[in-house]
Protein backbone atom coordinates (compact mmCIF):
# COMPACT_ATOMS: atom_id res chain seq x y z
CA UNK A 1 0.00 0.00 0.00
CA UNK A 2 0.89 3.51 -0.54
CA UNK A 3 1.49 6.57 1.57
CA UNK A 4 -0.29 9.72 -0.51
CA UNK A 5 -1.31 13.23 0.05
CA UNK A 6 -4.09 15.00 -1.61
CA UNK A 7 -3.48 18.74 -1.84
CA UNK A 8 -7.18 20.21 -2.04
CA UNK A 9 -10.14 19.61 0.38
CA UNK A 10 -12.77 20.74 -2.01
CA UNK A 11 -15.42 17.74 -3.62
CA UNK A 12 -13.32 16.66 -5.91
CA UNK A 13 -9.74 16.16 -3.37
CA UNK A 14 -12.14 14.82 -0.80
CA UNK A 15 -14.07 12.29 -3.91
CA UNK A 16 -9.98 11.09 -4.57
CA UNK A 17 -8.76 10.62 -1.19
CA UNK A 18 -12.14 8.40 -0.45
CA UNK A 19 -11.27 6.24 -3.55
CA UNK A 20 -7.59 6.05 -2.35
CA UNK A 21 -8.69 5.19 1.10
CA UNK A 22 -10.54 2.65 0.09
CA UNK A 23 -7.92 1.23 -2.00
CA UNK A 24 -6.48 1.03 0.99
CA UNK A 25 -3.95 3.58 0.98
CA UNK A 26 -2.64 5.76 3.73
CA UNK A 27 -4.22 8.90 2.85
CA UNK A 28 -3.49 12.52 4.48
CA UNK A 29 -5.42 15.07 3.02
CA UNK A 30 -4.71 18.89 3.03
CA UNK A 31 -6.81 21.79 3.09
CA UNK A 32 -6.25 24.92 4.82
CA UNK A 33 -8.60 25.63 7.62
CA UNK A 34 -8.21 23.45 10.86
CA UNK A 35 -12.34 23.61 11.22
CA UNK A 36 -12.28 21.50 8.08
CA UNK A 37 -9.88 19.32 8.87
CA UNK A 38 -10.46 18.28 12.31
CA UNK A 39 -14.07 17.67 11.12
CA UNK A 40 -12.60 14.93 8.20
CA UNK A 41 -10.42 13.60 10.81
CA UNK A 42 -13.10 13.11 13.80
CA UNK A 43 -16.40 13.29 12.07
CA UNK A 44 -15.28 11.06 8.79
CA UNK A 45 -17.03 14.22 6.77
CA UNK A 46 -16.93 17.29 4.93
CA UNK A 47 -20.20 18.82 4.56
CA UNK A 48 -19.83 21.86 2.55
CA UNK A 49 -18.44 20.13 -0.20
CA UNK A 50 -19.65 16.15 0.07
CA UNK A 51 -22.99 16.73 2.55
CA UNK A 52 -24.24 12.95 3.67
CA UNK A 53 -21.21 11.61 2.25
CA UNK A 54 -19.84 9.55 5.39
CA UNK A 55 -15.46 9.20 4.27
CA UNK A 56 -13.36 5.99 5.29
CA UNK A 57 -12.11 7.31 8.94
CA UNK A 58 -8.23 6.17 7.84
CA UNK A 59 -7.81 9.39 5.79
CA UNK A 60 -6.15 12.51 7.87
CA UNK A 61 -6.74 15.90 7.71
CA UNK A 62 -4.07 18.45 8.25
CA UNK A 63 -3.58 21.81 7.64
CA UNK A 64 -0.08 21.15 7.57
CA UNK A 65 1.68 21.05 4.39
CA UNK A 66 5.26 19.22 5.74
CA UNK A 67 2.89 16.80 7.86
CA UNK A 68 1.05 15.97 4.57
CA UNK A 69 3.47 15.45 2.07
CA UNK A 70 5.84 13.78 4.55
CA UNK A 71 7.19 10.44 3.37
CA UNK A 72 4.39 10.59 0.65
CA UNK A 73 5.24 8.73 -3.09
CA UNK A 74 2.60 10.33 -4.47
CA UNK A 75 1.24 13.53 -4.27
CA UNK A 76 -2.41 14.75 -5.83
CA UNK A 77 -2.93 18.16 -6.40
CA UNK A 78 -6.40 19.18 -6.86
CA UNK A 79 -7.03 23.05 -5.98
CA UNK A 80 -8.37 25.06 -8.66
CA UNK A 81 -6.31 25.72 -11.18
CA UNK A 82 -5.75 29.82 -10.23
CA UNK A 83 -3.71 28.32 -6.84
CA UNK A 84 -1.83 25.22 -8.40
CA UNK A 85 1.31 27.63 -8.93
CA UNK A 86 1.40 28.77 -5.41
CA UNK A 87 0.48 25.24 -3.93
CA UNK A 88 3.87 24.11 -5.33
CA UNK A 89 5.59 26.61 -4.77
CA UNK A 90 4.46 26.05 -1.01
CA UNK A 91 5.37 22.17 -1.86
CA UNK A 92 9.08 23.09 -2.45
CA UNK A 93 9.92 24.63 0.46
CA UNK A 94 8.49 21.73 2.36
CA UNK A 95 9.82 18.56 0.27
CA UNK A 96 12.81 16.69 0.93
CA UNK A 97 13.10 14.38 -1.37
CA UNK A 98 11.05 12.72 -4.79
CA UNK A 99 7.65 12.17 -5.26
CA UNK A 100 5.34 11.56 -8.35
CA UNK A 101 3.18 14.55 -8.77
CA UNK A 102 -0.50 13.59 -10.22
CA UNK A 103 -3.13 16.27 -10.90
CA UNK A 104 -6.64 16.98 -10.98
CA UNK A 105 -7.63 20.35 -12.03
CA UNK A 106 -8.83 21.55 -15.35
CA UNK A 107 -8.09 24.59 -16.70
CA UNK A 108 -6.08 26.79 -18.54
CA UNK A 109 -3.82 29.50 -17.37
CA UNK A 110 -5.01 33.13 -18.69
CA UNK A 111 -1.82 35.30 -20.05
CA UNK A 112 0.60 32.35 -20.32
CA UNK A 113 -1.87 29.81 -21.93
CA UNK A 114 -0.08 27.28 -20.19
CA UNK A 115 -1.79 23.74 -19.36
CA UNK A 116 -1.68 22.58 -15.32
CA UNK A 117 1.16 20.26 -16.06
CA UNK A 118 2.82 22.93 -17.75
CA UNK A 119 2.74 25.02 -14.44
CA UNK A 120 3.49 22.34 -12.71
CA UNK A 121 6.51 21.39 -14.50
CA UNK A 122 7.69 24.83 -14.34
CA UNK A 123 7.45 25.30 -11.06
CA UNK A 124 9.24 22.17 -9.98
CA UNK A 125 11.91 22.70 -13.23
CA UNK A 126 14.90 23.92 -10.54
CA UNK A 127 14.20 20.65 -7.97
CA UNK A 128 14.76 17.07 -8.64
CA UNK A 129 11.28 16.68 -6.06
CA UNK A 130 8.81 16.04 -9.05
CA UNK A 131 9.49 11.97 -10.02
CA UNK A 132 6.85 11.77 -12.56
CA UNK A 133 3.71 13.91 -13.86
CA UNK A 134 0.38 12.24 -14.57
CA UNK A 135 -3.07 13.93 -14.78
CA UNK A 136 -6.03 12.11 -14.10
CA UNK A 137 -9.08 13.48 -16.03
CA UNK A 138 -12.27 12.06 -17.07
CA UNK A 139 -16.39 12.19 -16.58
CA UNK A 140 -16.20 12.33 -12.68
CA UNK A 141 -18.58 14.36 -10.54
CA UNK A 142 -17.15 14.08 -7.02
CA UNK A 143 -20.93 13.71 -5.64
CA UNK A 144 -20.92 10.83 -7.47
CA UNK A 145 -17.65 9.28 -7.03
CA UNK A 146 -18.21 9.64 -3.44
CA UNK A 147 -21.50 7.38 -4.03
CA UNK A 148 -18.99 4.93 -5.30
CA UNK A 149 -21.43 4.81 -8.49
CA UNK A 150 -19.65 3.47 -11.58
CA UNK A 151 -17.05 5.87 -12.70
CA UNK A 152 -14.17 5.77 -15.75
CA UNK A 153 -11.13 8.26 -16.13
CA UNK A 154 -7.78 8.42 -17.79
CA UNK A 155 -4.67 9.25 -16.45
CA UNK A 156 -2.19 10.43 -19.07
CA UNK A 157 1.30 11.10 -19.06
CA UNK A 158 4.87 11.82 -20.86
CA UNK A 159 5.71 8.77 -19.08
CA UNK A 160 2.99 5.75 -19.92
CA UNK A 161 4.50 3.36 -17.34
CA UNK A 162 3.86 6.58 -14.26
CA UNK A 163 0.31 6.77 -16.00
CA UNK A 164 -0.16 2.77 -15.53
CA UNK A 165 1.46 3.25 -12.02
CA UNK A 166 -1.17 5.75 -11.32
CA UNK A 167 -4.14 3.35 -12.95
CA UNK A 168 -2.85 0.88 -10.33
CA UNK A 169 -3.11 3.27 -7.44
CA UNK A 170 -6.57 4.47 -8.01
CA UNK A 171 -8.51 1.57 -9.58
CA UNK A 172 -10.71 -0.25 -7.93
CA UNK A 173 -14.59 -1.87 -8.86
CA UNK A 174 -15.94 1.42 -8.98
CA UNK A 175 -13.64 3.83 -10.39
CA UNK A 176 -11.60 2.78 -13.68
CA UNK A 177 -8.90 4.12 -15.07
CA UNK A 178 -7.34 3.59 -18.37
CA UNK A 179 -4.31 4.96 -19.93
CA UNK A 180 -3.41 7.94 -22.45
CA UNK A 181 -0.16 8.96 -23.85
CA UNK A 182 -1.65 12.22 -25.17
CA UNK A 183 -1.25 14.56 -22.46
CA UNK A 184 -1.85 17.61 -24.39
CA UNK A 185 -5.53 15.92 -25.90
CA UNK A 186 -6.50 14.73 -22.06
CA UNK A 187 -5.57 18.16 -20.67
CA UNK A 188 -7.17 20.40 -22.94
CA UNK A 189 -10.33 18.36 -23.52
CA UNK A 190 -10.85 18.50 -19.95
CA UNK A 191 -10.57 22.55 -19.42
CA UNK A 192 -12.66 23.37 -22.57
CA UNK A 193 -15.34 20.87 -22.07
CA UNK A 194 -15.80 23.22 -19.10
CA UNK A 195 -16.46 26.29 -21.69
CA UNK A 196 -18.68 24.39 -23.18
CA UNK A 197 -20.57 22.83 -19.99
CA UNK A 198 -21.14 27.32 -19.26
CA UNK A 199 -22.77 27.32 -22.36
CA UNK A 200 -25.00 24.71 -22.62
CA UNK A 201 -26.43 26.02 -19.00
CA UNK A 202 -26.88 29.40 -20.55
CA UNK A 203 -28.69 28.40 -23.01
CA UNK A 204 -30.93 26.48 -20.94
CA UNK A 205 -31.44 29.74 -18.69
CA UNK A 206 -32.35 31.67 -22.20
CA UNK A 207 -35.24 28.95 -22.24
CA UNK A 208 -33.91 26.84 -25.06
CA UNK A 209 -33.86 23.03 -25.48
CA UNK A 210 -32.46 19.61 -26.39
CA UNK A 211 -31.79 20.99 -29.70
CA UNK A 212 -29.71 23.87 -28.65
CA UNK A 213 -27.92 21.48 -26.23
CA UNK A 214 -27.22 19.00 -29.15
CA UNK A 215 -25.62 21.85 -31.24
CA UNK A 216 -23.88 23.72 -28.71
CA UNK A 217 -22.21 19.94 -27.60
CA UNK A 218 -21.52 18.99 -30.94
CA UNK A 219 -20.02 22.00 -32.33
CA UNK A 220 -17.99 22.54 -29.30
CA UNK A 221 -16.37 19.19 -29.30
CA UNK A 222 -15.36 20.46 -33.05
CA UNK A 223 -13.71 23.65 -31.72
CA UNK A 224 -12.38 21.98 -28.50
CA UNK A 225 -10.79 19.35 -31.41
CA UNK A 226 -9.34 21.78 -33.78
CA UNK A 227 -7.35 24.01 -30.87
CA UNK A 228 -6.23 20.56 -29.48
CA UNK A 229 -4.99 19.32 -33.34
CA UNK A 230 -3.36 22.73 -33.52
CA UNK A 231 -1.35 22.02 -30.15
CA UNK A 232 0.13 18.67 -31.17
CA UNK A 233 -2.76 16.69 -29.41
CA UNK A 234 -3.89 13.61 -31.27
CA UNK A 235 -7.73 14.19 -32.55
CA UNK A 236 -8.55 10.82 -31.20
CA UNK A 237 -8.30 10.93 -28.01
CA UNK A 238 -11.93 13.93 -28.18
CA UNK A 239 -14.03 11.34 -29.28
CA UNK A 240 -12.81 9.36 -25.49
CA UNK A 241 -13.45 9.82 -21.98
CA UNK A 242 -11.67 13.12 -21.55
CA UNK A 243 -12.77 14.92 -24.55
CA UNK A 244 -16.73 13.68 -25.69
CA UNK A 245 -17.27 11.44 -22.30
CA UNK A 246 -16.50 14.92 -19.46
CA UNK A 247 -18.93 16.88 -22.29
CA UNK A 248 -21.40 14.91 -22.04
CA UNK A 249 -21.21 14.81 -17.97
CA UNK A 250 -20.65 18.41 -17.48
CA UNK A 251 -23.26 19.48 -20.71
CA UNK A 252 -26.14 17.09 -19.06
CA UNK A 253 -25.89 16.98 -15.39
CA UNK A 254 -27.08 19.46 -12.80
CA UNK A 255 -23.95 18.42 -10.52
CA UNK A 256 -21.83 20.79 -12.88
CA UNK A 257 -20.78 23.88 -11.18
CA UNK A 258 -20.13 25.01 -15.19
CA UNK A 259 -23.63 24.09 -16.43
CA UNK A 260 -25.34 25.73 -12.74
CA UNK A 261 -23.17 28.60 -13.33
CA UNK A 262 -23.86 29.12 -16.69
CA UNK A 263 -27.86 28.85 -16.37
CA UNK A 264 -27.52 31.48 -13.81
CA UNK A 265 -26.15 33.90 -16.65
CA UNK A 266 -28.75 32.55 -19.17
CA UNK A 267 -31.75 33.55 -16.31
CA UNK A 268 -30.02 37.34 -16.30
CA UNK A 269 -27.71 37.60 -13.40
CA UNK A 270 -24.31 39.01 -13.95
CA UNK A 271 -21.32 36.95 -13.20
CA UNK A 272 -19.78 38.24 -10.02
CA UNK A 273 -22.89 37.42 -8.52
CA UNK A 274 -23.09 33.93 -10.60
CA UNK A 275 -19.69 33.01 -8.47
CA UNK A 276 -20.85 34.58 -5.02
CA UNK A 277 -23.88 32.21 -5.72
CA UNK A 278 -21.70 29.43 -6.56
CA UNK A 279 -19.36 29.57 -3.88
CA UNK A 280 -17.41 26.62 -6.05
CA UNK A 281 -14.84 26.98 -8.45
CA UNK A 282 -16.41 27.71 -11.94
CA UNK A 283 -13.17 26.94 -13.98
CA UNK A 284 -14.52 27.32 -17.43
CA UNK A 285 -14.77 31.08 -16.77
CA UNK A 286 -10.89 32.11 -16.93
CA UNK A 287 -10.47 29.50 -19.51
CA UNK A 288 -12.81 30.59 -21.40
CA UNK A 289 -10.65 33.91 -20.92
CA UNK A 290 -7.29 31.92 -21.34
CA UNK A 291 -8.66 29.98 -24.66
CA UNK A 292 -10.26 33.04 -26.10
CA UNK A 293 -6.71 34.50 -25.86
CA UNK A 294 -4.91 31.53 -27.03
CA UNK A 295 -6.97 31.15 -30.25
CA UNK A 296 -6.97 34.45 -31.36
CA UNK A 297 -2.79 33.92 -31.08
CA UNK A 298 -2.91 30.76 -32.69
CA UNK A 299 -5.17 31.71 -35.58
CA UNK A 300 -7.98 28.35 -34.44
CA UNK A 301 -11.90 29.58 -35.39
CA UNK A 302 -14.02 29.01 -31.64
CA UNK A 303 -17.24 30.85 -32.28
CA UNK A 304 -18.60 29.14 -29.25
CA UNK A 305 -16.16 30.05 -26.82
CA UNK A 306 -15.91 33.61 -28.53
CA UNK A 307 -19.28 34.40 -28.39
CA UNK A 308 -19.18 33.26 -24.48
CA UNK A 309 -16.18 35.69 -23.68
CA UNK A 310 -18.28 38.60 -25.44
CA UNK A 311 -21.12 37.46 -22.80
CA UNK A 312 -18.41 37.01 -19.51
CA UNK A 313 -16.04 40.03 -20.40
CA UNK A 314 -17.58 42.48 -22.79
CA UNK A 315 -20.97 42.62 -21.84
CA UNK A 316 -23.18 41.29 -24.61
CA UNK A 317 -26.44 40.15 -23.90
CA UNK A 318 -26.47 36.37 -24.31
CA UNK A 319 -29.53 36.43 -26.16
CA UNK A 320 -27.78 38.69 -28.78
CA UNK A 321 -24.58 36.81 -28.64
CA UNK A 322 -27.03 33.47 -29.08
CA UNK A 323 -28.28 35.13 -32.38
CA UNK A 324 -25.14 36.39 -33.67
CA UNK A 325 -23.64 32.61 -33.50
CA UNK A 326 -26.76 31.56 -35.55
CA UNK A 327 -26.21 34.20 -38.03
CA UNK A 328 -22.81 33.23 -39.06
CA UNK A 329 -21.55 32.41 -42.97
CA UNK A 330 -22.60 29.22 -43.83
CA UNK A 331 -20.60 26.09 -43.46
CA UNK A 332 -19.78 22.64 -44.51
CA UNK A 333 -20.02 20.57 -41.37
CA UNK A 334 -17.83 17.85 -42.33
CA UNK A 335 -15.55 19.33 -44.51
CA UNK A 336 -14.14 22.00 -42.04
CA UNK A 337 -12.61 19.92 -39.64
CA UNK A 338 -11.60 16.79 -42.33
CA UNK A 339 -9.81 19.42 -43.65
CA UNK A 340 -8.57 20.73 -40.81
CA UNK A 341 -7.30 16.79 -39.58
CA UNK A 342 -5.48 16.33 -43.35
CA UNK A 343 -3.75 19.49 -43.23
CA UNK A 344 -2.28 18.83 -39.85
CA UNK A 345 -1.53 14.93 -41.00
CA UNK A 346 0.03 15.96 -43.76
CA UNK A 347 2.60 18.38 -41.89
N1 LIG B 1 -15.81 18.59 -8.41
C1 LIG B 1 -15.66 17.69 -9.36
O1 LIG B 1 -16.53 16.85 -9.58
C2 LIG B 1 -14.42 17.70 -10.19
C3 LIG B 1 -13.51 18.74 -10.14
N2 LIG B 1 -12.37 18.69 -10.94
C4 LIG B 1 -11.38 19.77 -10.89
O2 LIG B 1 -10.72 19.74 -9.62
C5 LIG B 1 -10.25 21.05 -9.29
C6 LIG B 1 -10.71 21.38 -7.87
O3 LIG B 1 -12.12 21.44 -7.93
P1 LIG B 1 -13.10 21.11 -6.73
O4 LIG B 1 -12.47 20.26 -5.70
O5 LIG B 1 -14.35 20.63 -7.33
O6 LIG B 1 -13.31 22.60 -6.14
P2 LIG B 1 -14.24 23.05 -4.94
O7 LIG B 1 -14.80 24.36 -5.32
O8 LIG B 1 -15.15 21.98 -4.53
O9 LIG B 1 -13.18 23.26 -3.77
C7 LIG B 1 -12.13 24.18 -3.92
C8 LIG B 1 -11.04 23.84 -2.94
O10 LIG B 1 -9.91 24.68 -3.19
C9 LIG B 1 -9.58 25.35 -1.98
N3 LIG B 1 -9.01 26.66 -2.26
C10 LIG B 1 -9.60 27.73 -2.81
N4 LIG B 1 -8.72 28.75 -2.88
C11 LIG B 1 -7.57 28.31 -2.31
C12 LIG B 1 -6.30 28.90 -2.07
N5 LIG B 1 -6.05 30.17 -2.39
N6 LIG B 1 -5.35 28.15 -1.48
C13 LIG B 1 -5.60 26.87 -1.14
N7 LIG B 1 -6.78 26.25 -1.34
C14 LIG B 1 -7.75 26.97 -1.93
C15 LIG B 1 -10.90 25.47 -1.21
O11 LIG B 1 -10.63 25.69 0.15
P3 LIG B 1 -11.68 26.45 1.10
O12 LIG B 1 -12.82 25.48 1.33
O13 LIG B 1 -10.88 26.67 2.32
O14 LIG B 1 -12.10 27.69 0.39
C16 LIG B 1 -11.47 24.07 -1.49
O15 LIG B 1 -10.86 23.11 -0.68
C17 LIG B 1 -10.82 21.98 -10.36
O16 LIG B 1 -9.82 22.25 -11.30
C18 LIG B 1 -11.94 21.18 -11.00
O17 LIG B 1 -12.18 21.52 -12.35
C19 LIG B 1 -12.12 17.63 -11.75
C20 LIG B 1 -12.98 16.59 -11.82
C21 LIG B 1 -14.20 16.53 -11.07
O1 LIG C 1 -15.07 18.09 -14.29
C1 LIG C 1 -16.10 17.73 -13.78
C2 LIG C 1 -16.72 16.41 -14.04
O2 LIG C 1 -15.89 15.59 -14.80
C3 LIG C 1 -16.82 18.66 -12.87
O3 LIG C 1 -17.42 19.64 -13.63
P1 LIG C 1 -17.87 21.02 -12.95
O4 LIG C 1 -16.58 21.71 -12.51
O5 LIG C 1 -18.58 21.77 -14.01
O6 LIG C 1 -18.73 20.67 -11.78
Amino acid sequence: MAKVAVIGAGSWGTALALVLADNEHEVKLWGRRQEQMDEVTHKHTNHKYLPNITLPPSIEGTVDLKKAITGAEFIVLVTPTKVIREMVQQLIKVMEKEAVIIHASKGIEPGTHKRVSEMISEEFEQTNFMKDLIVLSGPSHAEEVALRQPTTVTASSLNINAAEQVQDLFMNHHFRVYTNADLIGVEIGGSLKNIIGLVCGLTNGLGYGDNTKAAIMTRGLAEMARLGIKLGANPMTFSGLSGLGDLIVTCTSVHSRNWRAGQMIGQGLVLDEVLDKMGMVVEGVRTTKATHELATKLNVEMPITNALYKVLFEQVNPKEAAELLMGRLKKHEVEEVSNYLLTEIDQ
